[in-house]
Parts: structure tokens; C-alpha cells; sequence
């Protein structure tokens, strides 16, 4: 259902100044996407809804809009999000519409760190967005900064590379492949991808 206030689809040249960036857990998405907005400030980053909590550290509104499941439930129902999934059979992510729309109409490259399943469903709402799929240099690393990276308890990283290997296997779906072996050049492959000049 979408309401009367959900802006109107962009049209193909808005759209591509859309580029989505999935890819299995802890393969790096973040890192990369916060060193292009480090790099690239001219980027627009959406902040996405989620029903997860916060990890320590994290900021309502900055790393995500932090919301219970009756707000996703609304936010589903008004039409709000672009796309939104269940992800690792867990929690509820969505791209909020309405920002989106409103950085590509403003002429804003934009970026969306997000799921499979979400990537899916931008590709048939805006085929003209740019699809990437960043990928680790192996299985073993892929495991490595999983753990590395602390957050998550043993069940959920079970959780998460059970995802991980359905994501792989995804990978042709996407138009180009970036390897995450060192965050600095997998950003500036992202930014030539996003057709922004390497600086
Ligand atoms: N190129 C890299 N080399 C080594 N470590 C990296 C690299 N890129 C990211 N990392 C590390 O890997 C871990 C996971 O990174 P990050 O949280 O950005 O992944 P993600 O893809 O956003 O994960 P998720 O989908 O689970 O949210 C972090 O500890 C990060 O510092
Ligand atoms: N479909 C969507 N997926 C999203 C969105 N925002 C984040 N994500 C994906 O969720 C997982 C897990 O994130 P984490 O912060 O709990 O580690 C990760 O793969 C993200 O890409 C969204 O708006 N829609």
C-alpha cells in the first residue's frame, strides 16, 4: 500500500545516480561505504530503518533510524520504503523512500548498504540503478573479520555466514564485482563505478 504522501517514482536519469552495494556480512559494505563519505562528502549515504538494537557505539539517526516493530509495521503499511527484508531471519531493514527520492531529484549521487533480497527488489523498481556486488578476497577472511569484528555471539555468526554463502552464490546477478582485499581501492573501484572522477 503506498500513501498519498509517497513522493512519485524517479524517472531513468534520477535513477541512475543510484548505486546499490550488497554483499555477504562482514565482507566490509560499511567500511567501504564510510570511507566513500569520508572521501567523497558530495555522496549521500540513506540511513536505513531497522528493527535490530543498537550495537554500543551506535547512533539513532547516523548508523540507523532505530525503530520497534510497530513503527516498521506503519512504515510498511504507508508505503515508506523503497525496499525492506527480513535479514539473517532476524530483524527488519528498509530504505526510506522519501530521502532517496529527494537526493537523486536534487541531481546527489546516492548509496544504499543493503541485502540481497533488498538489492532484488531496487532492480525491479529502478533497473537503471548501478548493482555492485563487493565480495572478500576468500571464505577464510570472510570469517576472519566476521569474528574479528566482535559483534555478533556465536549463534548469530552461524546465522550470518549461512546468509553469506546464499549471497556468494548471487554474485552474477550484480553488474560489477569489487574484491575487498584493501578498503582504499575497493572505494575507488566504487567511485569509478559510480562514474565519480578518483581524487
Ligand atoms: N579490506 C579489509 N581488510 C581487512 N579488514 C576489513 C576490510 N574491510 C573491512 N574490514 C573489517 O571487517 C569487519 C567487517 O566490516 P563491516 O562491518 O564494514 O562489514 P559489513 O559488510 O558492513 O557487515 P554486515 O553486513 O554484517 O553489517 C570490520 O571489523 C572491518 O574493520
Ligand atoms: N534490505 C536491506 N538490507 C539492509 C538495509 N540496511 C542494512 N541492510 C543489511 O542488513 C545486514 C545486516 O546489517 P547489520 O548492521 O545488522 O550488520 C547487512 O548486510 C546490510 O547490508 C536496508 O535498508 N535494507
Amino acid at each position: 500500500m503506498t500513501s498519498a504522501a509517497t513522493p512519485p517514482r524517479p524517472d531513468a536519469t534520477e535513477g541512475a545516480r543510484l548505486t546499490v552495494l550488497a554483499g555477504p556480512t562482514a565482507v566490509g559494505k560499511g567500511t567501504v561505504s564510510a570511507d566513500v563519505r569520508a572521501r567523497y562528502p558530495e555522496v549521500w549515504l540513506s540511513v536505513s530503518a531497522t528493527t535490530r538494537p543498537p550495537r554500543p557505539g551506535e547512533v539513532d539517526g547516523v548508523h540507523y533510524l532505530f525503530v520497534d516493530d510497530a513503527t516498521f509495521d506503519r512504515m510498511v503499511a504507508e508505503g515508506e520504503f523503497l525496499e525492506w527484508a527480513v535479514v539473517h531471519g532476524r530483524n527488519r531493514y528498509g530504505t526510506p523512500r522519501a530521502a532517496v527520492v529527494e537526493r537523486l531529484r536534487a541531481g546527489e549521487p546516492a548509496l544504499l548498504e543493503i541485502d540481497l533480497a533488498g538489492a532484488r527488489q531496487v532492480r525491479a523498481a529502478m533497473p537503471e540503478a548501478r548493482f555492485v556486488f563487493l565480495a572478500p578476497p576468500s571464505w577464510d577472511e570472510l570469517v576472519r573479520r566476521l569474528v574479528g569484528r566482535g559483534t555478533e555471539d556465536e549463534e548469530e555468526r552461524e546465522r550470518r555466514l549461512a546468509t553469506a554463502r546464499v549471497e556468494l552464490a548471487a554474485e552474477p546477478e550484480f553488474d560489477h564485482t569489487i574484491v575487498n582485499d584493501d578498503v582504499r581501492r575497493a572505494t575507488d573501484e566504487l567511485v569509478t563505478v559510480m562514474g565519480l572522477a578518483r581524487r
